[in-house]
């Protein structure tokens, strides 16, 4: 962009990597709604606080009720969600934290723009694979009812798409996985970025 120009900060992010302890990454999930991804994404960050991890999770309730409450569930809005909340992510990762997000995030672009906004070794990316079927009968909000009746337009996995990850780090089949075990499973997955500084 013309005329920004950086001021360089003299803490580094290795330094603040150093004091808090830990390596500062983000932890991606990304399926349909009522798949698990917020279950799982708090499980993570309760296990992860008992460890004196410092951690953040980015959720709907905090980004699309606040920073992103101009934003609708068109592509270009979903896009635009997915951006500012890596660009967000990439600020707490750089405080030193260990981001956790959980976003329908639908596209496969959207979700390969995040890990080059974060930098690759920064992402982690935790696909929550739940048949929609399953999620329908949860129906945990009622939205699958709503979408069915033609309530919502753009419902993903009714009558939105979702681009499944073809090579995500991580896969939970939360018809076959309990939650516990999920976490255990990325817990597992993230021991070496939680043992690096910087
Ligand atoms: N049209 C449509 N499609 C999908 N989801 C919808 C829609 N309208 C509302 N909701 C509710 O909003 C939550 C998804 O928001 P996200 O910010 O994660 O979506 S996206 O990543 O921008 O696609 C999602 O929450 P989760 O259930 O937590 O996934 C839904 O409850
Ligand atoms: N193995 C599992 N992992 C995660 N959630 C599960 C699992 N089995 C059942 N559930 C239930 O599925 C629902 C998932 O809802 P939620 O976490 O809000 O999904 P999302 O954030 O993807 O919309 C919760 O009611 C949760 O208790």
């Amino acid at each position: 962009m013309k005329n920004i120009v950086p001021h360089h900060f003299s803490v580094s992010r290795e330094q603040r990597a150093l004091q808090m302890g830990h390596g500062a990454f983000l932890i991606w999930f990304t399926g349909l709604s009522g798949s698990g991804k917020s279950t799982i994404a708090n499980a993570v960050e309760e296990a992860l606080f008992k460890k004196n991890i410092h951690t953040y999770t980015l959720d709907g309730d905090n980004v699309r009720k606040g920073l992103n409450n101009n934003l609708s569930f068109s592509p270009e809005d979903r896009t635009e969600n997915i951006r500012r909340i890596a660009e967000v992510s990439n600020l707490m990762i750089d405080a030193g934290l260990v981001v956790l997000a959980a976003f329908v995030s639908p596209y496969a672009e959207d979700r390969a723009n995040i890990k080059n906004i974060v930098g690759h070794d920064n992402f982690v990316e935790v696909f929550v694979n739940t048949p929609v079927e399953e999620c329908e009968r949860r129906d945990v909000k009622g939205l699958y009812a709503k979408a069915r009746a033609g309530e919502i337009t753009n419902f993903t996995g009714v009558n939105a798409p979702y681009e499944a990850p073809v090579a995500p780090d991580v896969q939970i089949n939360t018809i076959e996985t309990t939650v516990e075990n999920a976490v255990d499973i990325i817990l597992q997955h993230i021991d070496k970025k939680l043992h690096t500084n910087g």
